[in-house]
């Protein structure tokens, strides 16, 4: 006889916990606890869990998700996910008036008067603002009253990119998304079924008939705009360069070829974390528009790998410049994109690809929400058959979904965000193939890392 649903899920969540805690042992690094205002050692931006890790991180994830969905009353979810914009709110307004700053390394936490006065807002409505964040994990309440740091609300103290993605990315996300049912319910077909850029959810919420990315657009006409944008990316982008950058074959692909070139690079933190990685690779090139030099050259600068690493300008909607032995890397650019348009500029790769050179497209591979109700291999059963030389994936145990639900939330959250933002989208692997295959190429191998990222090698057809 099966298990029920939530034996069967408490099953693997406790599998998942046990796994996490002896990968933890086995690095000597604590269990981390919300009780402290110090971070622990896994939150650094550039930690990589091990692969078992890994898999444990994102199967209790996925499990507890299910296992709150199937516990709490439905009426209480309903309420909660339709009252979720005032937590969002409430985080933007803590981040706003510094107040992690406020409270600082305090383990005993300071007092909403204490509070109010550092930060003129009135202690009896931040305490309730506080109170309703600490139910999601943010700060902590050390005796009625007196609130504390914890390792989360520490992410947005103002010297944080954290800080960039709970103000100016807060801000927009929650307009573009209170016009998304009106973009995509409007009276014109053109803007319902539509993919242009210029008709979203940013265009009805801001006000304006310009494109958010692109020559032209909102973020090169606003100089401000286009900073915070750039620095709460720095929250966000990086989180998957461990994974990117550990789980591929660099240094192989990269042997007897002139360097890697990446497309639409941004500041190149791709390359850096390339070139500090793999030291027997000779040259870095990133590629991006020349408004982008500056803020490149100080990043690469800051790295101290100016000698190695070098900007570029080059325009992906025209012909490639480079034509040799090269890695070209095109990372989360093409999400930004129309089908249409992505395979122009894939296709501008493609006329300078040979024998001697590859494309990398780096990018989420969307999966489904299908699971199996009847079977699935346990998580222990798929980790003890994991090769441990190259990062694979565990198949999703019974009841948890292909995309592993709740741990995947970022993913769709960027998808559903793009849609909004700019009528573009995260490809499932058919919309990827169907992409590179109007470039004229071909889909060689989806390569899976530790984190939100597939690299999918891309050859000639
Ligand atoms: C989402 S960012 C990705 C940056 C980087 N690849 C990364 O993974 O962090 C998209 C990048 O595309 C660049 N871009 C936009 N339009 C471009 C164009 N026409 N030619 C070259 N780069 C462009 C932007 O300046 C930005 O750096």
């Amino acid at each position: 006889m099966s298990l029920s649903d939530l034996t069967s899920l408490q099953q693997t969540l406790n599998e998942a916990i046990d796994v996490y805690k002896a990968e933890l042992a086995a690095q000597s690094i604590p269990e981390p606890s919300l009780n402290s205002s110090k971070p622990h050692l896994t939150d650094d931006i550039a930690y990589l869990p091990t692969p078992a890790m890994y898999e444990a991180q994102r199967t209790a994830v996925a499990s507890l998700g299910l296992i709150k969905l199937l516990i709490r009353s439905p009426q209480d979810t309903l309420f909660a996910t339709n009252c979720a914009t005032l937590e969002v709110a409430s985080i933007r307004l803590a981040a706003e008036i510094g107040l992690a700053d406020v409270l600082g390394e305090s383990e005993e936490g300071l007092s909403i008067r204490e509070i109010e006065n550092k930060t003129g807002v009135a202690g009896m409505k931040i305490e309730r603002v506080l109170r309703l964040l600490i139910t999601q994990g943010w700060f902590r309440e050390t005796q009625p009253g007196y609130f504390a740091n914890n390792r989360i609300s520490n992410l947005v103290r103002k010297n944080q990119p954290g800080y960039y993605l709970s103000t100016y990315m807060n801000e927009l996300v929650g307009k573009i998304s209170a016009s998304l049912p009106e973009m995509l319910t409007h009276p014109d077909p053109e803007w319902r079924m539509g993919d242009s850029s210029l008709q979203t959810a940013f265009q009805l919420s801001h006000n304006t008939d310009v494109s958010f990315f692109g020559a032209g657009g909102w973020l090169t006409k606003n100089h401000d705009a286009a900073t915070s944008f750039a620095l709460a990316m720095g929250a966000v982008g990086p989180t998957s360069d461990p994974g990117v950058v550990a789980d591929f074959p660099w240094a192989e692909i990269a042997k007897g070829k002139d360097g890697i070139v990446d497309v639409g690079g941004g500041q190149g933190t791709l390359c850096c974390s390339l070139a500090e990685k793999y030291p027997e690779i000779q040259s870095f090139i990133v590629q991006d528009l020349p408004e982008t030099r500056l803020a490149a050259e100080g990043f690469i600068e800051s790295k101290g790998l100016s000698g190695k690493v070098k900007f570029e300008a080059q325009d992906f909607f025209k012909p490639q410049q480079r034509r040799g032995k090269y890695v070209f890397v095109m990372q989360r650019v093409l999400h930004d994109w129309s089908t249409e348009k992505g395979a122009i500029m894939l296709r501008h790769i493609k006329d300078v690809l040979n024998e001697d050179s590859s494309l990398l497209v780096i990018d989420t591979v969307i999966q489904d929400g299908v699971f199996s109700a009847t079977s699935g291999s346990s998580l222990l059963e798929s980790i003890s058959a994991q090769d441990t030389s190259l990062y694979k994936p565990v198949s999703p145990p019974r009841l948890i979904p292909s995309d592993f639900g709740e741990a995947s939330k970022m993913q769709h959250q960027t998808n559903v965000c793009l849609t909004a933002l700019c009528n573009s989208f995260e490809r499932t692997y058919p919309q990827l193939k169907e992409m590179v295959e109007l470039s004229g190429m071909k889909i060689r191998k989806v390569n899976a890392t530790r984190g939100w990222a597939s690299i999918t090698e891309v050859v000639a057809a």
